[in-house]
């Protein structure tokens, strides 16, 4: 809808999904990705760690725009554990075999740079998976599908069809939960699809 847009606002991520969810509410990005440490510190809380790689994502474009900047990192939890994106099929595997037939929570983190300083939000969204076979593990690792997202699976592609429940912001696990980040947008005067009418 607003590629052809002049850009309003830094996406500090190389996820086209995070790209699409901004476009879909009328916020044209320009894209500067940035490469963060993201191994969790010792005993840290999971939302902690949302929300500090999610300002760190910011806080690094910040220097490349004068434009605010968003930064957003997802992971899941259970069990105690965070779980990040898979290193390799093994270890996808082991994700999705820990998932299977549970319950979980996917934690969001948001940050955006601008004239209100860097604001930041988390969303805690739980969804339950169905069992889920090996053989339908090593299928679903063949499609390439988990390979770049958090806990090895995408709730808007084929694992949907592992999807029994979900409880929360669906934009959230896709990667930016975008009722909050429409706030925080807003509250940095960056216009969204109906920026030009009245509050
Ligand atoms: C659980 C889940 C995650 N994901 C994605 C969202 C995120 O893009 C990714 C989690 O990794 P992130 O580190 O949050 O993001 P990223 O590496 O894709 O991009 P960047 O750090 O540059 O912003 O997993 C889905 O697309 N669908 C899902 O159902």
């Amino acid at each position: 809808m607003s590629s052809q847009l002049a850009p309003v606002l830094c996406l500090a991520s190389a996820s086209p999904r995070r790209r699409a969810l901004l476009e879909s509410i009328g916020v044209a990005v320009q894209v500067h990705p940035c490469d963060i440490d993201e191994t969790p510190l010792a005993n840290e809380p999971a939302e902690d760690y949302v929300r500090r790689l999610a300002q760190a994502k910011a806080h690094a474009a910040r220097s490349m725009t004068p434009l605010p900047t968003l930064g957003s990192d997802t992971a899941l939890v259970i069990d105690g554990q965070i779980l990040g994106k898979p290193d390799d099929e093994a270890h996808a595997a082991g994700m999705l075999r820990l998932l299977s037939g549970r319950r979980h929570t996917v934690l969001t983190g948001v940050a955006v740079t601008g004239p209100q300083g860097m604001l930041v939000c988390s969303v805690a969204t739980q969804v339950m998976l169905r069992d889920i076979s090996d053989s339908e593990i090593a299928a679903y690792w063949r499609t390439g599908e988990p390979c770049d997202k958090a806990g090895s699976y995408a709730i808007q592609g084929m694992a949907s069809v592992f999807v029994e429940r979900i409880e929360g912001s669906h934009s959230a696990v896709v990667g930016l939960p975008l009722f909050e980040t429409a706030c925080l947008l807003r509250r940095q005067g960056v216009p969204l699809w109906n920026g030009h009418l009245p509050a």
